[in-house]
Parts: C-alpha cells; sequence; structure tokens
C-alpha cells in the first residue's frame, strides 16, 4: 500500500518501505500543492514569497561526545521555508522538492507571527544534521513505532517518518496542532493527539499504538484528555473468552514503541515518571533534556552530591546512557543551557530488580533522600524506626551510620528485604496481638509516633492487658500495607477481626 505524505517524503528521500507513488487525491492535499503562493485566507497579510527570515547566524557546532557516525546525504534547503509557505523548487534533479530545513521551518512561524512559547518549553530545534543523529541514535527504521511528545515545528516529526517509522506525536500547542493536521492531513504513517502529553492517558495512547500494529489499521486523530482512553478502546482486539483483553493485555508478540522527544524541560521528570515503568511496552526513550539534567540522571556511581533518589529509580527501571551533547545555539529561542541526547534503554518487568513492593521501595529511597544529610536511621522514621533502619543496615554489610547518598540500587534492594523482612515480623507480631514489640513494633513508629508506644509497642496499656488495642492493629496492619509488605490483612480486614 503506498505511504502518503508531505510531497518533499514521498518523491524525495524513501520513506516508506512498500512506496509506490501515492495516490493522486493525496498528492493534491499535500500544504504545497493546497497553498496558494500568498497568505492563507483568514490570516493576517505577511509576506509569504521570498526567502524565510532568517532569526540568526548559523550557530557554532556544540561539543559532542557519541554522535553517530553513520553518513547522512544532506537534504537540499531549499530558499523558502515549509509550512504556509509555497511549495520549494525541485532541487535535486528528481523533480522532488528537497526537505525544509529546520532552520526555515522555524523561521515560518515567526514570519507568521507565531511566538515560541516559554510556558510550552518551546526551544525549537534548527539544525537537521543533529536531528538526523538524533534519529540515526534511536536506530529508527522502517516500519517502527514511535511516540514523539511534543511535534511542534515537525521538524523532529519529518526525519522520523522519513526513516519509514509509523509515528504517534501527542502535541499541546492548538496553534501547532493545527498546523500539523493541516501539513499531514492523509499521511497514513502519523497520528497526531492533541493533548497534555501528561493528561491524554499516555499509556494507553502506546498501548493502542502496539494493538494496532498487531491488529490493523488505525482509528482517527484523537483530542483532549482522555483521547488515550479512545485510542485504545479503538484498537482493542475483540473480546476474546480465551484471552483477556483491554487494560493491561500486553500483545504477546507485539512489538514495542520507541519514544523519541525534543521534550520540553518542565515535563521531563513527570513524563520520566509516567514512561520508565512502561517496560512492557517501550523498549527505549531518545530524549534530548538539559545537558546537566542528563549528566545528574546517568550518573551510576553513588556518594556525590548528584546522586538522588531519581538515579535509583532511574536505574531501576532502564541503563540510561548520555549520547551526545547538544549546543545551546542550535535552538530557537536559544535557552539557558545546553541540551543532551539520552538514550533509556528499558527494563521488561521481570528484568527489574525483585523487591517486596515496588511502590513501597520507591517510597523508602525517596523518603531516605528526603532529608540527604541525615543518616538513615533518622531521615526513614517514620516508615521505619530507628533500630530497625540500623538493624538492616547492619544485616546488608553497610555502615549504620549510612545516607542515603552512600548507597547503590543493589544496596537499596537489599535494605528494603532486610526491613520488609523485621517490619513484617514487627507488625504481625502487632497484628497477633502480641503487644511485645519492644522498641521494634511498627505502631511503635508509625505514624502517629509516640501513640502506638503506649497502645502497644511496649506492652503498656492496653497491650499490656494481653492483646493489642484494635487501633493499633490497624495502624499496623495500614502500615504494612503502606509499605506494600504485602503481608497480614490489610486495615478493613483487621476492622472486621475485631
Ligand atoms: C522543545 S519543543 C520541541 C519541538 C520540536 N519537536 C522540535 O524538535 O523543534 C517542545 C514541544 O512540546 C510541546 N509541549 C509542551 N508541553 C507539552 C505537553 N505537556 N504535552 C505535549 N506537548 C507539549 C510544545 O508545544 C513544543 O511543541
Amino acid at each position: 500500500m503506498p505511504c502518503p505524505s508531505p510531497t518533499w517524503l514521498r518523491k524525495g528521500r524513501s520513506a516508506c518501505p512498500s512506496v509506490g507513488t501515492a495516490p493522486s487525491h493525496l498528492v493534491s492535499r499535500t500544504s504545497a500543492s493546497r497553498r496558494p503562493s500568498g497568505p492563507p485566507s483568514g490570516r493576517r497579510s505577511f509576506p509569504a514569497t521570498g526567502p524565510a527570515r532568517q532569526t540568526r547566524p548559523p550557530p557554532a557546532p556544540g561539543p559532542r561526545t557519541d554522535a553517530p557516525a553513520e553518513p547522512e546525504p544532506e537534504p537540499v534547503v531549499p530558499g523558502v521555508g515549509w509550512m504556509w509557505q509555497p511549495a520549494a523548487a525541485p532541487a535535486n534533479g528528481s523533480g522532488a522538492p528537497a526537505m525544509p530545513s529546520a532552520a526555515s521551518t522555524v523561521a515560518n512561524l515567526y514570519q507568521d507571527r507565531i511566538r515560541a512559547k516559554k510556558s510550552l518549553g518551546q526551544n525549537f530545534m534548527t539544525d537537521d544534521s543533529i536531528l538526523r543523529d538524533l534519529v540515526v541514535a534511536a536506530g529508527v527504521g522502517p516500519g517502527d513505532l514511535v511516540l514523539e511528545v511534543g511535534p511542534g515545528t515537525g521538524n523532529l516529526t519529518k526525519h522520523l517518518l522519513a526513516k519509514g517509522a509509523h509515528v504517534t506525536a501527542v502535541e499541546k500547542d492548538d496553534t501547532l496542532y493545527g498546523r500539523l493536521s493541516e501539513e499531514y492531513d492523509g499521511v497514513s504513517t502519523l497520528r497526531l493527539v492533541r493533548g497534555d502529553a501528561l493528561e491524554v492517558g499516555l499509556e494507553d495512547v502506546i498501548r493502542s499504538m502496539v494493538e494496532q500494529d498487531r491488529t490493523g489499521p488505525s482509528p482517527g486523530p484523537e483530542a483532549g484528555p482522555g483521547a488515550g482512553q479512545a485510542l485504545a478502546k479503538a484498537a482493542a482486539p475483540e473480546p476474546s473468552t480465551s484471552a483477556p483483553a483491554g487494560r493491561g493485555a500486553v500483545p504477546a508478540a507485539g512489538r514495542k514503541v520507541k519514544v523519541v522527544a525534543n521534550l520540553p524541560y518542565n515535563i521531563t521528570k513527570d513524563l520520566l515518571t509516567m514512561l520508565l515503568p512502561l517496560g512492557d511496552l517501550i523498549s527505549d526513550l531518545h530524549i534530548m533534556i538539559q545537558h546537566e539534567a542528563a549528566e545528574r540522571l546517568c550518573e551510576r556511581t553513588p556518594g556525590g552530591p548528584d546522586w538522588r533518589a531519581a538515579n535509583i529509580r532511574t536505574l531501576f527501571y532502564c541503563k540510561p546512557k548520555y549520547r551526545f551533547r547538544i549546543s545551546r545555539f542550535k535552538y530557537d529561542p536559544v535557552p539557558g543551557v545546553d541540551g543532551a541526547l539520552v538514550t533509556f534503554s528499558l527494563l521488561p518487568p521481570h528484568q527489574r530488580p525483585p523487591v517486596p513492593s515496588e511502590r513501597g521501595f520507591h517510597e523508602l529511597v525517596l523518603k531516605a533522600f528526603s532529608e540527604r544529610r541525615k543518616k538513615m536511621r533518622n531521615s526513614l522514621q517514620p516508615l521505619a524506626s530507628a533500630e530497625q533502619v540500623q538493624a538492616a543496615l547492619a544485616a546488608c554489610g553497610l555502615n549504620v551510620d549510612a545516607r542515603a547518598q552512600d548507597l547503590t540500587l543493589d544496596q537499596f534492594v537489599a535494605l528494603s528485604w532486610r526491613l520488609h523482612e523485621r517490619q513484617t515480623a514487627a507488625g504481625l507480631r502487632l497484628l497477633e496481638g502480641g503487644g511485645q514489640g519492644q522498641g521494634q513494633g511498627v505502631g511503635e513508629q508509625g505514624p502517629e509516633k509516640g501513640k502506638g508506644k503506649a497502645e502497644g509497642g511496649k506492652g503498656k496499656g492496653k497491650g499490656a492487658a494481653g492483646g493489642t488495642s484494635a487501633k493499633a492493629r490497624r495502624r499496623a496492619a495500614a502500615t504494612v500495607e503502606e509499605l506494600g509488605l504485602g503481608l497480614g490483612p490489610g486495615p478493613e480486614q483487621a476492622a472486621e477481626q475485631e
């Protein structure tokens, strides 16, 4: 089946593995052929002919540490821009217009008086050689499933499409989404989703990509919060009696998704928090982020000031790799810091370090780092008592005075198991009504520190009378549950047992 695409993509570089000549109805729908050479009707009038306004001198090349060596032919850069512009003149003898340059696309935005929005982290990439390097570093090839967050100008998108990838792109900016929709109308290898990547239901969007790859063609464009759910629903296989369908049902032999993006800096952390645990659906992420943040995330050695909870979390879910640095002058507007490409190779769930509970593990790590200067026996309270932490550290062969930044991922994993053993034992003692916590009971150091002591931990008060109070048992059960220790009844069950 032919792969409809913008004119430069269709006639110029090889885009889709099975491309023939695009059908005429699609040819006639490219922006180049749709658009007259003047400004679009209903829009303010700006000069539409002549060279696109260049906003800056060509930037100096930035330092690169891991740039792919694969040589790629330079696309011929036309003298005019792309979106909202007349077609570029054939420049390479093939009769096809060359791929428009990233810089000219950005310049066109400004020419149309569309300003970059700081609130949306809009620092547009203007250098095609970096975008090509990014796509090569990501290993994008024909037919790959790619999620792009924040396509914006479409400058990265077009390189992904030129490689023959099947791209789903989520854009929050209505204006840019509108331009992209028009430009790529009829391009079957691109699906645009309008909305905030943090709110559209990204997991469902990704799940639908995998499902559609397995089962057939994609539904139409979707927009707004919940778009992901609609896409997932449309892509979900017919319910069958033999296989569970819908959310959580991972396709047995489905291909995984690559995430490739020049991310707005302000959503990097939240997006990674959302995507890193999806190793069952995503193979790898290749994202441009701030250089300093990239260096911090790729740090693998504990002990330094940059060793944070985010490092433990990142290493728990993936192998991060700093690829290459990108000069800030390659972006427009120029940000205050350089960028970098980082690759996160996600671990499938069964390859992650086994822990008593993932949620409990990450809470433990966050708490440990919440007060970096404190020793863990202090910073971990009230999650665990000082005695429990010291005993658990010693059992792991670690210094009982250790601070969070001293521990590797493996050491945190070991610590979580030791604490789990101790707290489960203490929690069970309380749940059994023994009241023999002797300073190690969960209740004693629980969220209502102090109260537990009187009620159960040291065998005083009600606990001393041969049984822990119902309240203390409930609290113990809740703490056990909260830590994800997974043993003993939950709070409701404990209440029922009273
Ligand atoms: C750094 S620009 C990258 C644009 C383009 N991909 C490039 O490489 O030049 C970030 C893009 O993400 C979009 N964006 C910002 N916040 C977003 C969010 N929460 N969800 C989806 N897109 C977002 C911005 O509108 C912008 O288009």
